[in-house]
């Protein structure tokens, strides 16, 4: 056999430089940190990462997997921000939920999490400053768009700031058996995604409502006949049994979270931006015909591309709706500012929702 230690000494004589490299990027980021406090700078700048992870992505020759280079240095820019200021994320609890999972997905192990009951919840934590940014599911590719969340926006002056995609699997959670279980708890969103598999093993299962994913391990953890639809690592946290996995009706089941916070991200350029917007016709959209194609050509005469459209009732009377949109490219560009001026003639409400990194490689 071929002796290893010799390999071995080379791979300590590494990890010793390792840590001292790693220690002094360390040191810089606390160097940063000391001018934004200075100058009372955004301590989380998601643009910032984006540019990091595409310059360390691209200069890779491998044999490490990208995706391993971007868990490394999630970790490494965690433990920067955390020395630069210990931030607070919150997230739609309670712990071990999919937004949990996705929020330390995005800000790593060195920050510090709060779990919240509700999407309101953590739209006032945020804006009370109780934490310094939030994680919340936006919408699913099974199941559309969070209704509860969007409508968050109409209210709130927080912005989004980051955006991130999860794949989640979801799996049955319960100490009984298959045929001795007559309740499901989930969340609305995770037993709609699960509706034909529910159907076909469950079929006289009662399918009830929780807050959160999480939150249905709780219940169904204490009461006989209870089960959970959530992700595996609910069913590890609250020690409660995995009684069937992958139970999705989907298997790229995946889910777009939104970062919140008091400041919207730079601009990265060259296409790499997206921004969201709240809109409303007013009277406009009932009294004439061809109101929402007047609504998007301001934005599709400048290059603007519209990657989603959701209408929601504004809740101001019957039949009055906002339009949640999703374009590509930065608030700030300079396209994006006529498009909006134009709008701004015949909408009576246009709300920016913030601006952001297009696709978080995060
Ligand atoms: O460049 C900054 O502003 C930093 O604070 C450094 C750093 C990094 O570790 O690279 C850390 C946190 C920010 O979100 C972005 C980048």
């Amino acid at each position: 056999m071929m002796d290893l230690e010799p390999i071995r000494t080379q791979i300590d004589e590494l990890d010793r430089q390792l840590v001292d490299i790693i220690n002094r990027r360390l040191m810089l980021a606390q160097k940063i940190g000391e001018i934004k406090r200075a100058t009372n700078g955004e301590i989380y700048v998601p643009e910032r990462e984006e540019a990091v992870l595409r310059k360390v992505v691209a200069s890779n020759t491998g044999p490490v997997k990208n995706e391993a280079l971007r868990a490394i240095y999630r970790e490494l820019m965690s433990a920067g921000i955390a020395l630069e200021k210990p931030l607070c994320i919150a997230y739609l609890g309670p712990e071990a939920s999919n937004t949990h999972a996705a929020a330390m997905k995005k800000f790593g192990a060195s920050l510090d999490y709060r779990a919240m009951d509700s999407v309101a919840g953590i739209f006032a934590a945020v804006e009370k400053g109780e934490a310094d940014y939030a994680v919340i599911p936006i919408e699913n590719s099974t199941e559309g768009s969070v209704r509860e969340a969007l409508d968050s926006f109409v209210q709130s002056d927080l912005k989004v700031v980051a955006q991130l995609y999860v794949e989640i699997n979801h799996a049955l959670i319960s100490n009984e058996p298959l045929e001795k279980i007559t309740t499901v708890y989930s969340k609305d969103q995770a037993l709609a995604q699960c509706r034909y598999w529910l159907q076909r093993h469950l079929p006289q299962a009662r399918l009830v409502e929780a807050s959160s994913t999480s939150r249905a391990v709780q219940i169904a953890a204490g009461e006989p006949g209870a089960a959970a639809v959530a992700g595996e690592l609910a069913a590890e946290f609250y020690g409660v049994p995995v009684v069937a996995r992958q139970i999705q009706d989907k298997t790229d089941n995946t889910t777009r979270f939104f970062i919140i916070g008091h400041k919207a991200a730079g601009p990265i350029g060259g296409g790499k931006d997206m921004s969201s917007f709240l809109i409303s016709l007013g009277d406009e959209a009932a009294s004439q015909s061809g109101s929402l194609l007047k609504m998007l050509m301001p934005l599709a005469e400048r290059g603007i591309n519209l990657s989603k459209i959701e209408s929601r009732p504004s809740k101001l009377r019957p039949w009055d709706y906002y339009f949640f949109i999703d374009v590509s490219g930065h608030y700030e560009d300079p396209p994006m500012q006529a498009a909006l001026a134009e709008l701004r003639e015949f909408c009576p409400l246009v709300k920016w929702l913030g601006s952001y990194p297009a696709v978080s490689s995060t």
